[in-house]
């Protein structure tokens, strides 16, 4: 049976996200911003985890696979139990938006549930769990990546900043570039605060043009942090091969 969310840590932030405004801020800008989703104290126990070992499946040094510089660590199973509400709670409101787009873009859509996602990935050979939590230090930044990690890839994800920009750290903005067919890149610089959360599709997403709607490729980075340290969660639904 799936776990209730009666068991997890309070969210209040989750149950009043105005999907269909998040929803149209993807169709509009490329991404949306939730506003805070975490308090203080939550972000802070998910920058302590970080040196937690046996939270971990495992550990990325970005440098040595030239993805930028800096460490990311991809929690093992059973996720942390905020990790776990956050995954959960937040899949059915991006499952509308994905179906919808699955829709207009004439492919499969998505179950209702994260449970249903999670089987569907099991049935496909991805068993291993994708949340992460990302640190960089001065110099540190991240390349323009998709997380896509095998055939079955659920369309949006998100990020959640743990520490205060300008306080903790200076530079390290998230950086989204849009790559429109025959068109040039368009980019993209969000700033979130504190606990504040950033939803983007992790491959692409429909864009309507004057022939229907085409498929619009975006990938996300990070630009150098230029002093103290930055933390990211980060929440992808589809599981790993
Ligand atoms: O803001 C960041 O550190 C990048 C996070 C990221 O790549 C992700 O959440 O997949
Ligand atoms: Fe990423």
């Amino acid at each position: 049976m799936a776990p209730t969310t009666t068991d997890h840590p309070a969210l209040p932030a989750l149950d009043g996200l105005d999907w269909t405004g998040i929803g149209e801020s993807l169709d509009r800008e490329g991404y949306a911003a939730t506003g805070r989703l975490l308090d203080p104290a939550q972000c802070a126990e998910m920058i302590d985890v970080f040196d937690r070992d046996e939270a971990f499946r495992s550990t990325v040094e970005m440098a040595r696979l030239s993805f930028g510089e800096g460490r990311y660590r991809y929690f093992a199973d059973p996720l942390p139990p905020l990790v776990q509400t956050l995954r959960e709670r937040l899949y059915p409101g991006l499952a509308g938006v994905a179906n919808r787009w699955a829709e207009v873009l004439g492919e499969e859509g998505w179950p209702a549930e994260h449970e249903g996602l999670v089987e569907r990935c099991a049935a496909a050979g991805q068993h291993k769990p994708t949340p992460l939590v990302l640190r960089y230090g001065p110099t540190g930044y991240n390349c323009l990546h998709q997380d896509v990690y095998g055939d079955l890839t659920f369309p949006l994800q998100l990020l959640i900043m743990l520490n205060t920009p300008d306080v903790d750290f200076t530079g390290g903005e998230s950086v989204f570039v849009e790559q429109r067919p025959r068109q040039q890149s368009r980019p993209m610089v969000v700033r979130p605060g504190l606990g504040e959360g950033v939803v983007f599709p992790v491959r692409y997403r429909p864009k309507q043009g004057s022939r229907g709607y085409h498929r619009v490729q975006m990938r996300h980075g990070v630009s150098a942090v230029h002093s103290g340290q930055r933390h990211v969660l980060g929440i992808i639904f589809h599981n790993a091969r």
